[in-house]
């Protein structure tokens, strides 16, 4: 007997082919946009200083940066200084229709991905808040992402996420390990130079009385 694959964590959703080519195109020239003003850089690992194989940028009034000091979010771009350019519209409308959380993201992290790129197990626990979703956007190649649950040695299971597809972490999945294994070269038509961008709307902060009160909604 082959053994059962995990089945996925409470609270994950994936939205298949959410993105239309054409609003896949908008977005991806909105990103466009948005690495002009806020160049891709490599970003370092905390401690031992090793380069990701990802690049990096972000939109918002934070974004998520990791160096020799740790990870953590801020105000403006680590290697320019200037403020993050603010989240194209469209994925702020995205946010309202899917994440159920009644306060937008303030950070949009924009991975690209070679080839050859891939990103290890971990779970997103920079932000203060964990009551919203992380929302996912995939654009261009095909990936095989990985989702386990909230202990690194749970058992996992992976699955293909390609352009226009939406991913959720929320609920119990919020906290889940997760990685990007591989990405399958020459499978969108979406960059012209191939490779793979995703996109993460975070919420980083609380929102005081997110929960209505019954007393005054009843
Ligand atoms: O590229 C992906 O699909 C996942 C990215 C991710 O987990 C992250 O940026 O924290
Ligand atoms: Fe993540």
């Amino acid at each position: 007997m082959t053994a059962p694959s995990a089945s996925p964590p409470d609270g994950f959703r994936v939205v298949p082919g959410r993105l239309d080519r054409a609003t896949q195109e908008a977005l991806r020239d909105a990103i466009r946009a948005v690495v002009a003003a806020a160049p891709l850089y490599r970003p370092t690992m905390p401690r031992t200083g090793k380069p990701f194989s990802v690049r990096m940028t972000n939109c918002g009034s934070l974004g998520w940066v990791s160096d020799q000091a740790g990870y953590r979010y801020q105000p403006s771009h680590p290697v320019t200084g200037a403020p993050w350019p603010p989240i194209p519209p469209v994925l702020l409308e995205l946010w309202q229709e899917l994440a159920d959380y009644p306060a937008p993201p303030e950070a949009c992290l924009v991975n690209f991905y070679e080839p050859d790129a891939r990103m290890g197990l971990h779970q997103d626990l920079d932000e203060a808040e964990f009551g919203a979703p992380v929302l996912s956007v995939s654009l261009g190649d095909t990936c095989l992402f990985r989702i386990g649950g909230a202990k690194r040695g749970d058992p996992t299971r992976s699955l293909r996420l390609a352009s226009g597809d939406v991913v959720l972490l929320g609920g119990a999945s919020r906290l889940a390990f997760h990685g990007v294994d591989r990405i399958y070269p020459s499978t969108s038509t979406l960059l012209s130079q191939g490779g793979r961008i995703n996109l993460t709307l975070r919420r980083v902060s609380k929102v005081i009385g997110a929960i209505p009160d019954p007393a005054i909604v009843g």
